[in-house]
């Protein structure tokens, strides 16, 4: 396949390593970068298959300033739902390009492990199976794919999962034990899937790779940006400081504000979203989160 990958960062070097096993693969970001089959944005637009992998909360402004739709299919990589707007990454895309042509990736993988080729899983979902298909048969040996049709789900959990997984390193962070970890990711898990029902998704997804799989991962690693910012929150240290540190996106935080916003317009109940929201946004002390959720 004839792929190209636009953004340059973690993700997608680390999937332009796993596409380049049995592929033709370009990779494209605005920062010009030392890489190899590094090309002009024009070059990697006009390639029939593109892996987006710009985070969430730029993609309306990089589509609006950079896309044309010359029939690509398109393979998302963020995972996040953006602040301004409460959107879901397949409505944002959807303004561009049908969603025939889109699928997104999901599951659990830490870039740094993709590029070492460790063994891996991940799902691809779109409304159209059959480019679910394509898309999973262009991975490399070492990553099993699956697929599913449920794009809300995949969606849904792969963002949320990065809000417990600050609330996870804020309980860590707090040296809360293993115990409430455990506590804290399963009703995490129930809470995504209750938001998720609420738009569509299937209950199933929340068990799967992109679900549960990705839950369990990032919520319990240091490799997570998000597991860390919640490490930092538990330190007492200001959001400004923490992303500073970071230097790298962590999702979470946006995404932590807009579901704030879609709950309270919706009214959905978020316990442990809403926390995350509070020490993010309104500078709660941590300790006091966990009180609250607890009582
Ligand atoms: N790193 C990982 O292990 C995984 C990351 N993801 C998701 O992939 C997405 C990207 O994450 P990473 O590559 O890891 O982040 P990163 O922090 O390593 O890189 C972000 C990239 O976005 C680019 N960028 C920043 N502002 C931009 C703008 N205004 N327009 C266009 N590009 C811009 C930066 O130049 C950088 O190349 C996120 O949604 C993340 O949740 C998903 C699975 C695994
Ligand atoms: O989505 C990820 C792994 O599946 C990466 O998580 P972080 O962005 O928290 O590092």
């Amino acid at each position: 396949m004839k792929m190209a990958v636009i953004g340059a960062g973690k993700w997608g070097q680390a999937l332009y390593h796993a596409f380049s096993q049995k592929n033709d693969v370009v990779i494209h970001s605005r920062t010009p970068r030392e890489i190899e089959n590094f090309v002009s944005l024009d070059e990697a637009l006009s390639r029939e298959y593109q892996v987006m992998a710009i985070p969430a909360q730029f993609v309306r402004s990089w589509l609006e300033k950079y896309f044309e739709d010359r029939g690509q299919k398109i393979l998302v990589a963020a995972k996040g739902i953006e602040t301004a707007t409460g959107a879901f990454l397949n409505d944002i895309y959807g303004e561009f390009v049908p969603q025939q042509r889109l699928a997104y990736i999901s599951g659990p993988s830490f870039a740094a492990e993709v590029v070492q080729s460790l063994p891996t899983a991940l799902m691809i979902s779109s409304v159209n199976l059959e480019l679910a298909r394509t898309f999973s048969d262009a991975l490399p040996n070492y990553i099993k794919g699956y697929i599913s049709d449920d794009i809300i789900g995949a969606e849904v959990s792969g963002a949320y999962k990065n809000v417990i997984a600050i609330a996870s390193g804020v309980c860590d962070g707090l040296g809360l034990g293993n115990n409430a970890r455990a506590a804290l990711i399963s009703r995490g898990l129930v809470e995504m899937t209750r938001f998720g029902e609420a738009f569509g998704a299937h209950s199933e997804t929340f068990l799967s790779l992109g679900g549960a799989g990705d839950l369990f991962l990032t919520a319990s690693s240091t490799l997570s940006r998000n597991y860390r910012v919640g490490l930092g929150l538990a330190k007492g240290k200001k959001m400004d400081e923490i992303l500073k540190e970071l230097g790298e996106v962590a999702e979470g935080v946006g995404t932590s504000k807009a579901l704030q916003k879609i709950a309270e317009k919706k009214g959905i109940y978020l316990p442990i979203a809403s926390e995350v929201y509070a020490m993010i946004e309104k500078g709660k002390d941590p300790r006091q989160s966990v009180r609250d959720l607890l009582g």
